[in-house]
């Protein structure tokens, strides 16, 4: 069974829905650019790094009162325009039986990792009962945040298979594309199965409240486009378009994807993330005047003089124009070691900046 999403006329008469970000995601006209920062709830805010004491990130995502608070802290500081659940693209892959942890300063590592048809197994379907935690969290936030946007987000099936087969963190992810040259049906059979876990995770979220969805696929910057539409893009395809019925923006994003930003786009998405390697104009002239694109700021640019970070948020605000609907972001998450004042300031500017 899969939950039912409730109905877009209903979601469109919450004040969210007629929020800046999501405006800006449908390609409407704005007061101001949004921003919102990837990573924006974590390691750089010290009232986080409180909160955190002493409780494993699982755990933390799995208290629905702590997902609450963290999830808005970084909207009380910096007076960003959405804000993002606090959770793990790992959490839905947990609660569908795979034994894992989350190792601060590694990420996640998975206790036995999936190389065959028989681990396969060990990956069941994803029931909303098994995410009953963020169900209640979202509710809770959707109460507390009122006109702001809630964003929620998951891991895109080959992002999570690469964590999956490789049993944690990889720079060359040499063994999960030894499974997708060497295993094509394995390979096709786990991205399947994780595509029907992420859409139920998604669909979870937006029937408790979500303004927007964010579909990661940090890592699929490592294929070359071919690859990506013969071994990756149908299970995107198939999370992406199971919430078209849903009515809220689509956002896909990933990594070092200058090469797949069409594709990507083409997926099904109503926003493409781009990172900072891809100037805003060049990535519009690539995902075409139908979707909107979000970022792009490096965010080691916040290490720099207020200055070299004024002139790199103008640059970005005046690339952006090009796109025919732009949200201000990083173009990777924040960073443990950012000075959460710059991030307040970026938020002020960018407002100032781009206001009509
Ligand atoms: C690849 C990926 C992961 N997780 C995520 C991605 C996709 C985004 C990206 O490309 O960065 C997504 C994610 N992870 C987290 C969020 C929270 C919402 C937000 O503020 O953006 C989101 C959206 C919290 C987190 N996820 C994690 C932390 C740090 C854990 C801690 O505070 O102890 C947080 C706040 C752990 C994690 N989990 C993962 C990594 C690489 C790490 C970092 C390891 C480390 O450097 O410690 C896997």
């Amino acid at each position: 069974m899969t939950t039912t999403l409730e109905g877009s006329a209903a979601r469109r008469e919450q004040p969210a829905a007629d929020s800046v970000f999501v405006r800006a995601c449908r390609r409407q006209p704005v007061a101001h650019t949004p921003v919102w920062f990837m990573r924006q709830a974590g390691r750089s805010l010290p009232e986080y790094r409180k909160v955190r004491a002493g409780i494993s990130m699982l755990e933390a995502c799995r208290r629905p009162d702590l997902v609450a608070e963290i999830t808005l802290q970084p909207v009380r500081r910096h007076g960003v325009d959405a804000a993002i659940l606090f959770s793990d693209i790992v959490v839905p892959v947990a609660a569908a039986g795979i034994d894992l942890d989350i190792e601060p300063g590694t990420g996640p590592v998975i206790a036995e990792p999936i190389r065959t048809e028989r681990d396969l197994e060990r990956l069941r379907p994803l029931t909303p009962p098994d995410v009953s935690f963020v169900d209640e969290a979202v509710r809770l936030l959707v109460g507390e945040l009122g006109a702001t946007p809630l964003i929620g987000f998951a891991g895109a099936p080959f992002t999570l298979a690469s964590y999956l087969v490789e049993g944690g963190p990889s720079r060359t992810h040499g063994k999960t594309k030894a499974m997708m040259y060497g295993q094509p049906e394995l390979w096709h059979a786990l991205c399947a199965r994780l595509a029907e876990i992420t859409l139920e995770f998604l669909r979870v979220q937006v029937a408790a409240g979500v303004s927007a969805v964010q579909l990661f696929d940090s890592w699929a910057g490592a294929l070359s486009e071919a690859d990506y539409r013969r071994f990756v893009l149908p299970h995107s395809a198939q999370v992406l378009s199971g919430l078209a019925e849903a009515g809220v923006p689509r956002i896909h994003f990933g990594v070092g994807t200058a090469q797949l930003l069409t594709a990507m786009g083409e997926a099904g998405a109503d926003v493409v993330g781009v990172d900072w390697r891809t100037p805003l104009d060049a990535a519009t002239a690539l995902v075409g005047p139908e979707r909107a694109v979000q970022g792009n700021l490096d965010p080691c640019v916040l290490f720099a003089p207020w200055p070299v970070v004024e002139r790199e948020v103008r640059r970005v605000l005046a690339e952006g124009r090009a796109a025919p609907g732009h949200v201000f972001n990083l173009g990777h998450g924040v960073l443990p070691e950012t000075e959460p004042e710059v991030l307040t300031r970026v938020v002020e500017l960018v407002h100032e900046a781009s206001a009509r």
